[in-house]
């Protein structure tokens, strides 16, 4: 690679720290308003961290928190960082020529059926192809960890339980309340 390779590429890495701390808002967003969801979060991380609040995350416990990754991929879905690739609508429509139901259900769950797969090039949360993110990997980690090392140990709720998210320009505002969980 040559230097100016390697700058925007860097750039792009940083640009997408910012893509990184959004969605990790979106996803706070989506659990305090989704009681049943966050429910099912917080079993399936105590389940795994048995009331230890403090032992490092391993890789076994990354693979086994399979519905803190469904709600990464249920937010991706609907508000994916990259706003143009949202793949929902909340009006039932006819675009080329297919009819789409209307889908406003955040329902994690939908990526938990056995051997699921989204059809190629659906679910293009970090783009596709060649050109595809080269930090999806290492984001879907920082995600699914954050939100697994933060919930065994804090609550984490939205202030305002109806106030909707704001995004100006890249950044987006969200306040919530952290308390110790017991
Ligand atoms: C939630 C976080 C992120 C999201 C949603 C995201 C999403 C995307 C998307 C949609 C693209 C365009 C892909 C395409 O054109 O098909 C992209 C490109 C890129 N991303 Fe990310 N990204 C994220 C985080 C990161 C991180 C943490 C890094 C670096 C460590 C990174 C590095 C890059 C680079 C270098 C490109 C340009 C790839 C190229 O043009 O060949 N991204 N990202």
């Amino acid at each position: 690679m040559t230097d100016t390779e390697i700058r925007v590429n860097l750039f792009d890495g940083l640009l997408g720290v910012n893509k990184t701390a959004n969605m990790f808002s979106f996803i706070i967003y989506y659990i305090s308003r989704n009681p049943d969801v966050k429910k099912k979060m917080l079993k399936e991380i105590d389940s795994i961290f048995q009331d230890d609040k403090i032992r490092p995350i391993t890789k076994d416990d990354y693979y086994s928190l399979s519905y803190c990754e469904a709600i990464v991929k249920e937010v991706a879905r609907i508000l994916p960082a990259m706003r143009s690739f949202s793949r929902y609508t909340d009006k039932s429509d006819k675009i080329a020529g297919y009819q789409w139901p209307a889908d406003i259900l955040f329902n994690p769950d939908r990526w938990m059926v056995e051997n699921f797969e989204p059809k190629k090039n659906s679910f293009i949360m970090f783009g596709g192809g060649l050109r595809s993110c080269p930090g999806r990997k290492l984001v879907m980690i920082e995600l699914v960890c954050f939100i697994a090392l933060l919930f065994r140990k804090y609550d984490v709720n939205l202030v305002d339980m109806n106030s909707l998210i704001k995004c100006k320009a890249d950044y987006v505002k969200l306040i919530v309340e952290i308390k110790p969980r017991n």
